[in-house]
């Protein structure tokens, strides 16, 4: 045999009480079938049952409640199977009626009562799906016995079995259920609480050792975390019952968690089915799980609402008693206490409970300590609201070292502020509090790391969509498959900006659809308001990435490093200003395990920063540097001829992408100055700008003014520069415009080389750069290539990217 329970979703339309007909006919068992009421109606019954105690009207919620019956009745039957189905419940509306009648009398609503009108639901809408499935119907009332406290009743096992057993002992076909109700030894109407349904199900399974139980609800089963929150959410294929047991109870509200009880000391499978899917698998749920072994983390679950009550002071260290006295008050005013948490020296407890109980908790205590608190020997009650509680939940946790050290480093690291934690000695579970601002981040961060997400989510935030940003988001796009394909990453841009527009989408912007959507955006472009606007989007794994040249943008670094937010920078303005600001936004990366990545401010996508780093860390040092670092400058020397002028070749490598948004930022040495300064500083040396000589071999006149006259004025030098450029040719020589850095001097100069020096045949756009250090040094450590141009640029960033992501 097999108990199948139908929830309020599923017998809430004709169309899906017809889907329940299917399922039921596709078994080949006797089957009881347990029914909720019809989605909504528990609701207007308890509704108009209040309203009709304190006064009001009962006449809509009843004309609501039999409209409703006798149109689904419309809907299923016909001709006199109708009118046979319809005057079947006209005697429960009438009935209904005379106790709404009573109630409106004497303004008084008992549990009682209000249990007697609650059951109304059930017994209806059972009635229904026996008729439509010609079944048998059983009055689980009759069979299901309890005491007598109202609203959720405590079931008498014994005797309910007993009689489930002999009411259905020889049932051979189908009988439909009414769930959630019962009764009294005195025969008095009693309900087994919100969701009692389900409990229904798991006492005729139990009472009739039943194959199976199979809860059919709206969802697809037990998901890994809230799906509302997390759309990577997905079914867990199985779980152990006391698995079910924690998430159940604690967020996922797929069963109601006294269901398992009854099925476990059983050992009845239960299986969580999707009513409006039947082809997907569900969850099952048994002794064992039958998938997933290797996981030790099964699913999130969470809670918000959560008001967190803690009682501290000096005066409660080693005394006995008081926990009895905290925990006594909250069960005499019936307060659910959700997570406690005491640390060992005993100085606070603390405990959650749902914020709509918090106050009369506070008051309760503060009454019960009323002495201890005016000698001083308890604080005040302290009261935090707004909270949510996750919890971790697997049964392998146990005895797994590192769990709890990788669940609170990853939350840390992505400045989630833990509040409160909870771990019992089962090891099933980890529950901690979180401010309900952080809960979607926690979530994400937790789903993630705990490989419960197909995928890992990098969120991205990019300013500055030309040269460089442009040609990223191209190679995002072309390598987006692969990367999920092999590193299970999926690049997510959740803002963009430019100079005049900016655009946000938490969900994701579509790589494709970013320049119209800036161009349509509403939101002009305001690094003040993008950073507050991407700091409270609060999502996890987040990296700020600047493809600008702006100086301002690089102000904003150390309080996005501080939000733990990594940033990427193309832009070398940070890196490159004050050692003090230089080392802060390292130390704050450092301190907010975040990263600061800028290995294009220097040589575009060569690995040079990085080259520089791994040397050092291993102990080397850096002791001389010579090098080619101007894309720009490079090109133009090598471009330089009797048909293309000074002037020319500055608008070339403008078109080829080489030059900075401002050429005279690479004319004038400052660009190389900056690039040295960063390799140098990175190299540990504690550098600033000013202290590297600089020899200019453009006049100053060309930079003082504004861009519109640079380029109207500079063709002025084509014929010097011609003239210079004729000599070197004749003597086989050429420029190179060169870093040097040795013990601890740096200067950048103009020089002439020969065909024997290094960077003689140094091509196009290329830098080249000559690493002395103690371990290279007879014959220094040589990196060369295309120092300049979108695409490696972009790569270099997309490369420091692809760090922030660890994979
Ligand atoms: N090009 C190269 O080979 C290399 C470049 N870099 C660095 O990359 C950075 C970008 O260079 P590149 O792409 O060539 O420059 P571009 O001039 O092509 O692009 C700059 C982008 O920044 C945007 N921008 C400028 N100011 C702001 C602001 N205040 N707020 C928001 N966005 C702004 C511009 O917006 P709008 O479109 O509205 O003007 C534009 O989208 C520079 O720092 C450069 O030094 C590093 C290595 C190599
Ligand atoms: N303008 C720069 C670009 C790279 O940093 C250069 O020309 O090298």
């Amino acid at each position: 045999m097999k108990i199948l329970k139908f929830g309020g979703t599923s017998v809430g339309s004709h169309e899906n009480v017809r889907r329940i007909d299917e399922i039921v006919k596709g078994q080949n068992t006797p089957v009881i079938v347990v029914v909720s009421a019809l989605s909504g109606i528990t609701d207007t019954l308890l509704l108009t049952a209040r309203t009709t105690a304190e006064g009001g009207e009962f006449t809509t919620g009843l004309s609501a409640i039999r409209t409703r019956h006798e149109e689904m009745a419309g809907q299923l039957f016909a001709g006199e199977q109708l009118n046979r189905v319809l005057s079947k419940l006209h005697p429960y509306f009438e009935e209904l009626e005379k106790i709404f009648q009573g109630v409106s009398l004497i303004y008084e609503l008992t549990p009682k009562t209000l249990d007697k009108i609650v059951g109304f639901g059930e017994r209806m809408s059972s009635l229904l799906i026996s008729e439509f499935l010609k079944a048998e119907l059983i009055d689980s009332a009759a069979v299901i016995k309890t005491d007598e406290n109202f609203g959720r009743a405590y079931v008498d096992l014994d005797k309910t079995y007993q009689l489930i057993a002999e009411r259905c002992g020889n049932l051979k076909g189908v009988a439909v259920a009414p769930g959630f109700i019962s009764s009294s030894s005195n025969g008095v109407m009693t309900t087994l609480g919100r969701g009692g349904s389900d409990y229904t199900a798991a006492l005729f399974a139990a009472a009739m050792d039943a194959e199976k139980l199979e809860i059919w609800t709206d969802v697809d089963g037990f998901m890994t975390a809230d799906p509302r929150v997390i759309s990577k959410a997905y079914p867990i294929p199985s779980l152990t019952y006391s698995e079910a047991m924690e998430l159940s109870h604690f967020g996922a509200k797929v069963i109601y968690p006294p269901t398992i009880l009854p099925v476990y000391k059983k050992g009845i499978p239960v299986q969580i089915k999707n009513t409006m899917a039947p082809e997907a698998e569900g969850t099952l749920i048994g002794l064992e799980e039958t998938d997933w072994k290797d996981r030790p983390i099964k699913g999130i679950s969470s809670m918000s609402g959560i008001t967190l009550i803690t009682v501290q002071g000096l005066g409660m260290i080693g005394v006995t008693g008081i926990s009895s006295r905290i925990f006594g008050v909250l069960a005499r005013k019936e307060i659910n206490v959700i997570l406690i948490s005491q640390a060992s020296s005993e100085n606070s407890i603390s405990f959650a409970v749902d914020s709509g109980c918090a106050e009369v908790a506070r008051e309760g205590i503060e009454e019960e300590f009323t002495a201890e608190i005016a000698s001083g020997r308890i604080n005040k009650i302290t009261v935090e609201e707004n909270l949510s509680i996750v919890a971790i939940v697997g049964e392998h946790m146990k005895h797994s070292a590192g769990i709890a050290g990788k669940l609170f480093h990853t939350i840390g690291k992505n400045g989630i502020n833990v509040v409160a934690i909870a771990q019992g000695a089962s090891e099933q579970n980890i529950s901690w509090v979180v401010k309900h601002s952080d809960l979607r981040k926690t979530l994400n961060v937790v789903h993630e790391s705990f490989f419960l997400s197909p995928y890992i989510e990098l969120n991205i935030f990019l300013v500055g969509i030309g040269t460089v940003g442009r040609d990223l988001l191209k190679q995002i796009e072309q390598q987006q498959p692969r990367l999920m394909r092999d590193h299970r990453l999926k690049i997510k841009l959740a803002g963009v900006a430019n100079s005049r527009k900016m655009y946000f989408d938490r969900a994701g912007i579509q790589i494709s659809e970013v320049e119209s959507l800036l161009k349509s955006s509403e939101e002009k472009s305001n690094m003040t308001a993008f950073c507050q606007e991407m700091i409270g989007m609060n999502m996890f794994n987040s990296v700020f990435v600047d493809c600008t040249a702006n100086a301002e943008i690089a102000e904003h670094y150390h309080h996005i490093l501080d939000n733990f937010i990594s940033v990427v920078a193309a832009n070398k303005v940070a890196a490159s200003s004050s050692f003090s600001r230089y080392k802060k936004l390292k130390d704050t990366a450092s301190k907010k395990g975040v990263k600061f990545l800028f290995e294009t401010n220097v040589g575009a996508g060569l690995p040079l920063i990085s080259t520089i780093n791994d040397l050092q860390r291993s102990g080397d040092r850096i002791q001389r540097i010579e090098a080619v670092l101007s894309g720009t400058l490079n090109f133009i020397f090598n471009t330089l001829s009797e048909e293309i002028p000074l002037s020319q070749a500055i608008r070339m490598a403008k078109e080829e992408g080489y030059a900075e948004p401002d050429p005279r930022v690479d004319l004038s040495g400052i660009d190389v100055v900056r690039k040295l300064v960063i390799l140098a500083r990175e190299s540990g040396y504690e550098i600033e700008k000013e202290d590297v000589k600089m020899e200019p071999f453009i006049p100053q006149k060309y930079f003082d003014g504004m861009l519109d006259e640079f380029w109207k004025n500079i063709n002025e030098m084509d014929e010097e520069f011609e003239q210079r450029r004729k000599e070197l040719a004749a003597n086989n020589q050429r420029w190179r415009f060169v870093g040097k850095l040795e013990n601890g001097q740096a200067e950048v100069a103009l020089r002439i080389v020969d065909a024997r020096h290094p960077f003689f045949d140094l091509e196009g756009s290329n830098n080249i750069v000559l690493l002395t250090s103690e371990r290279y040094n007879e014959f220094p450590m040589l990196i060369k290539g295309y120092g300049a141009g979108a695409a490696v640029t972009a790569a270099g960033v997309f490369a420091d990217l692809i760090k922030v992501s660890n994979i």
